[in-house]
């Protein structure tokens, strides 16, 4: 076992005034936490991608139509979107799976088990999905991680596109960081003060439904407010914390499926480092729930994983810090 103190001593002695790098021995010394070594490897990375769509979005919940998710599906397998693009600046792969989108692009990297497709039930009306989708679901996830770690994936990235997923991002932050719905309900990819409101009032019933099944059950309690997209990546994230993999966390949406994820498997949350903090106001509460500390706040607010790429060569950065730079000792004489 590598211990903190262990790692603190080998970046003080390292060639260089003690602290002398701020912050980024910080997040140096996670890496090296979470990896168990001094020499923590941020290559090969990959961004998995997970699309699906939400029947609350009928409800007058997003500034955007479904097809929209579908579109950009489309526009992240050209290399055309903002995380394809900037997946291709860093060296990450990037893995779309199609996680029960509406209205897939014909050749979508993975068929949707049938199960899921077509998106979730509407949550302001009943349970969101199945016993049996959530299960499909997390099944999905939890075998993305494993390709990856079988691939020899070091750093994870978990990222989502799906039309009106920050309602249910909303409704996991309320039940699993106890956020009021005022400060977890926010205006996602641009909802107006008239949208604002009656995603307010649907996220406020839905989460008080939720709150009432978590003690009894709370799979039954996520899954009543839970997207497929969502529940994949959590699926991803437990899995991918189970095969030591490093996970570096994106937006407000990525960060409600780590709730879920840190929830039914407790320790998870110690395996993530947090890209960014989102413009959404309820992602500072959910990160709080984690421990986690962001490293950028940029007012993003995008999602796709977009932010957790963004802050990816921070991560190369803190590698090459502790992992080669010489010793004091050793340039002294
Ligand atoms: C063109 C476009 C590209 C996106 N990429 C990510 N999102 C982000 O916005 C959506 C969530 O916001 P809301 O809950 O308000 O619908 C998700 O798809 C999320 O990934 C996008 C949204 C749009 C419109
Ligand atoms: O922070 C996020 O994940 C986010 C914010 C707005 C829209 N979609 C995602």
């Amino acid at each position: 076992m590598l211990s903190d103190q262990a790692i603190a001593a080998h970046l003080d002695a390292l060639a260089k005034p003690q602290g002398s790098m701020g912050r980024l021995e910080a997040l140096a010394t996670d890496l090296a936490r979470i990896q168990q070594r001094l020499d923590p490897v941020t290559h090969p990375r990959r961004l998995i991608l997970f699309a699906a769509d939400h029947g609350v979005v009928a409800d007058g919940v997003s500034a955007w139509p479904q097809a929209v998710t579908g579109a950009m599906m489309a526009t992240i397998a050209a290399g055309k979107a903002t995380s394809s693009a900037l997946a291709a600046a860093h060296e990450c792969d990037l893995e779309l799976i199609d996680a029960g989108a509406a209205f897939p692009p014909a050749g979508a990297a993975l068929p949707p088990q049938q199960i899921l497709a077509g998106g979730t039930r509407s949550l302001a009306h009943g349970p969101a999905m199945t016993a049996e989708q959530f299960a499909a679901a997390w099944d999905l996830g939890e075998k993305a991680a494993r390709r990856a770690a079988d691939a020899g994936v070091a750093v994870l990235l978990l990222g989502e596109m799906g039309i009106g997923n920050t309602t249910t991002a909303a409704c996991l932050t309320m039940l699993l960081a106890g956020a009021d719905s005022d400060t977890a309900t926010g205006r996602g990819a641009g909802a107006d003060d008239e949208i604002l409101a009656r995603k307010r009032a649907i996220v406020t019933a839905a989460a008080a439904r939720a709150v009432m099944m978590l003690g009894a059950d709370p799979r039954a309690a996520i899954a009543e407010v839970a997207g497929f997209e969502i529940i994949a990546m959590a699926g991803c994230f437990a899995e991918g914390a189970r095969r030591r993999m490093t996970l570096l966390l994106d937006g407000y949406v990525a960060t409600a499926a780590a709730l879920v994820a840190e929830r039914l498997y407790p320790g998870t949350a110690t395996m993530m480092i947090a890209a960014h903090q989102s413009a959404e106001p309820g992602h500072a509460a959910a990160l709080a729930q984690l421990g986690l500390a962001p490293l950028l706040d940029w007012q993003m607010r995008l999602g796709e994983g977009s932010g957790a790429l963004v802050a990816l060569p921070l991560l190369d950065s803190a590698a090459a810090l502790i992992g080669k730079v010489a010793l004091l000792s050793e340039v002294t004489g």
